[in-house]
Parts: C-alpha cells; structure tokens; sequence
C-alpha cells in the first residue's frame, strides 16, 4: 500500500511530505522532482506569492545514493515566504495581537466554515492549512510515485482544457500532451495556441475587473495496463478512487472521467467505446482495442487498457480584488470579505497538483497488485501480468 500525507503552514518554516510503500530501488530523479515543482508554480494568472517561492525538494529519508530504500520518504519543502511572516506567526505564545488578522471571512474560502469549526477568533489560523500552499507537498510525493510507474512504462500529465469561456474544442493527443509540458515557459498549458490566447484574454479580462476565473484540466495515465482497480467492493473502483483524489483537491468542484458530462445527454450508441480486435495495437499490452475513449480508459471499476482521462473543473479562485460582501468576525459588521493579494487563474497549475493525486493512486493500485519489496521484484511481477495478458 502506497500511503502520502502531509504537514505545513502556508507562511510557515516548511512543507513536509511523507510517502510510504515505495519498493527500495527506485531511481530517484531530483531534477525531475524539482522540475515537477517548478512546473506547479506556473501559469499566466498567478498571484506575487509565485515570485517569492522557488520550491525545491529537500530528501530528509528515504533515498540512499540515487535509489529508495523501501523506508518511509520524507521531504521538506522550505517556505521562502515565512522569513516575512516569522514575527507574526511565532510558534510560541506569544501576543495575538501581533498576528495580521484576517477580519472578515471570503465567500467560497474555507475562511468562515474553518473559523465556526475550530472556534478560532478570525480566519488567520484557517487560510494557513487550507491554502493550497499544500498541494506543493502532494506534488513532491506525487513526483516519487511517477518515478516508480516511470519503471514500469506508465506515464501522467495534464493541459489544460477550458478557461472561463475559452475551451479547446477537440481531443489532445498524447504526443500534444507531452510536447506543451515539455515547454520551458507555460503560458495556460493548452495544447491548441489560438484556444490558449482566447484563456489568456480570459485571464486578462478578470485581472482588469478586479475578478477570478476558473476553468477545466484533463489528467491522462498513458501505458496503464487493463486491471486495475475493481468493481468487487465500492471503495475499490479506480473511477470512485481517482475522483476522489483529485476532487480533494482545493477549488476542484466536480470531476469527470472520460466524457461523463456529455455522456449524460448522448444515446448509448453515441458514448460507448466499440470494442475490435486487432493483431497488434501499437505496442499496447492488450490486442482489444477501440477507436474512441469515451469511457475515459475505465470500465466497471477497472481499468481496461486505453489511456486513463480524468478532468477536474475548477471553481474560480474567491479572493477577488473587488472583494464580495461579508461580516467582520468581531463587530458583526457589513464589511468587504479581506484581501491582501491573490492568484487570479490557476487552471494549469491545479491540472499538475491533480497529476500527483492520480499519480499516487495509481502507484497504490500497481503496488497492491503487483506488491514487490524492490522494484526488480515488482517489475518482474508486472511482466508476467502484462505477458498474461497479451497470451490471454
Ligand atoms: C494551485 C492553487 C492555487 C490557489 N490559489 C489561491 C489563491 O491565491 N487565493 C484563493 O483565494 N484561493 C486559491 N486557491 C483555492 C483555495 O485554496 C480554495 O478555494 C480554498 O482552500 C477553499 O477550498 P475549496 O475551494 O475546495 O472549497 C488555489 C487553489 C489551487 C489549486
Ligand atoms: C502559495 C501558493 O498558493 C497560495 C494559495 C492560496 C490559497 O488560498 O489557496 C493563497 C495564496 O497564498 P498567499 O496569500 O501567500 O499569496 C496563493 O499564493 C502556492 O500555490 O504555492
């Protein structure tokens, strides 16, 4: 079993992440690592919190000359941003009066349910966790469980499919996937150039009004095996357990695999995936293949072989710089809901924290399927299944 979690302040020391389960032997790759960070920090959109952060992963266990030893891995992601917020979020008692209160909570931030729940006098101590400073944490553990699948073929990325109004109108290929990932500077992560300059525009329209955009990222698992996950008990299906991971990402509203939004409309003759069967499929360990993907790469629970699609649609970001109407937390006056400073748009950026998500339930699965105390022994045991397979 393949477990992460996390701990760490938005404007604290540090971010930790832990990630349990890996099989000793795994190539660990840092530059990949931190390129995976830096690729989370991107987008046209972001806030100047971006400009203070430059993340990079700092392996605290775990990892011995290059490779996992099969023990717990740690990583500490330092915080540049609390050397200006040491005095004022000290971890000892000190007086609260010193803290830079947050008065009145924002409408669609954890602000006021957190501030209710925890009984805390403002929404201070709430934003700190619920930040998606956090989702840099899940990224760094993510980046582990994609060098593991990395060793077996299987590889995850996202682009971006729709910002505000501006949607890309056709399905991505994987060599377009790859390609606007693999670029230096990241625009809004879609693979279509005239598409991305309308989510631009987009983006420039809200910066303009003081307003936030949100949007849709697709996630694909490409060279993921049929078999994983399984209709046999709820809480065991690859469909329930890849939404669940991405939908607990912050701002993601709804998730969708394959065409299930349009699915809902469309005649079952229209949606379903025609199945032929054919000599060879491209290097594909199946020899069933389809024409289409509309079921997203998963059936009944289980993966069936084609690529894995997952989206995730985001809400738009709710600290605007033309606040919303709220209430002071002190007085129970009619106030503006607080602003300091925000990102306006992080579509492709949420797409690569979704990555990580999709990426270490798909590590969980391989690894509870495949089990293996080094990833030799897991190897060879996923080569056997996938020569099962292609004799099946
Ligand atoms: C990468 C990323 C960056 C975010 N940046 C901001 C931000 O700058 N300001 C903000 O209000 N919300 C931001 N959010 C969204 C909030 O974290 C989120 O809306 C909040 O925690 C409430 O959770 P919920 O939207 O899931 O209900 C961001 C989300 C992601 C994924
Ligand atoms: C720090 C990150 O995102 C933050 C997420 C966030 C929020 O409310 O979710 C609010 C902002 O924090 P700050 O108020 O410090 O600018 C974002 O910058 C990050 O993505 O690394």
């Amino acid at each position: 079993m393949i477990r992460f979690s996390s701990a760490g302040e938005s404007h604290g020391e540090a971010l930790i992440s832990l990630i349990e389960g890996l099989p000793a032997g795994v190539p660990v790759d840092l530059e990949f690592v931190n390129r995976e960070l830096w690729r989370r920090q991107q987008g046209y959109g972001r806030g100047g919190r971006m400009k203070i952060e430059t993340d990079k992963a700092h392996v605290l266990s775990g990892v011995r000359h290059g490779k996992t030893i099969g023990s717990p891995v740690a990583i500490e992601i330092v915080n540049r941003d609390w050397k200006n917020w040491e005095e004022k979020l000290p971890v000892e008692a000190g007086d609260p009066a010193k803290h830079q209160v947050v008065a009145s909570p924002r409408p669609g931030h954890a602000d006021l349910a957190g501030a209710l729940k925890y009984n805390f006098p403002d929404a201070r101590y709430v934003l700190e966790r619920a930040s998606a400073r956090e989702s840099t944490s899940r990224v760094a553990a993510g980046a582990f469980a994609k060098l593991m699948l990395r060793e077996l073929g299987i590889e995850i990325l996202s682009h971006v499919i729709r910002v505000g109004h501006a949607e890309l109108q056709r399905t991505a290929t994987w060599d377009e996937i790859v390609a606007v990932n693999a670029k230096d500077e990241v625009l809004l992560g879609c693979v279509d150039p005239e598409t991305e300059a309308r989510m631009k525009e987009e983006v420039e329209q809200v910066s303009r009004t003081g307003d936030t955009v949100g949007g849709v990222f697709e996630v694909v698992v490409h060279g993921a095996p049929a078999g994983l996950g399984t209709y046999a008990q709820w809480d065991e299906r690859l469909d329930g357990l890849l939404a669940w991971s991405v939908m607990s990402l912050q701002a993601v509203k709804a998730v969708e695999i394959g065409r299930g939004v349009t699915a809902a409309e469309s005649f079952g003759s229209q949606v379903h995936d025609a199945i032929h069967y054919a000599q060879e499929s491209n290097g594909r360990p199946t020899r069933f293949i389809r024409e289409q993907n509309n079921a997203g790469g998963i059936e009944g629970g289980v993966s069936n072989g084609e690529d894995i699609v997952v989206r995730g649609y985001l809400k738009p970001i709710s600290t605007l710089r033309r606040p919303l109407e709220s209430v002071r937390f002190d007085t129970r006056e009619a106030t503006n809901a607080a602003y300091e400073r925000s990102d306006i748009c992080v579509v492709p950026a949420a797409g690569v924290a979704a990555e990580a998500m999709v990426a270490l339930t798909i590590a969980d699965l391989v690894q509870r399927k495949f089990g293996g105390d080094s990833a030799l022994e897991m190897k060879r045991n996923f080569a056997g299944y996938i020569e099962q397979i292609r004799s099946y």
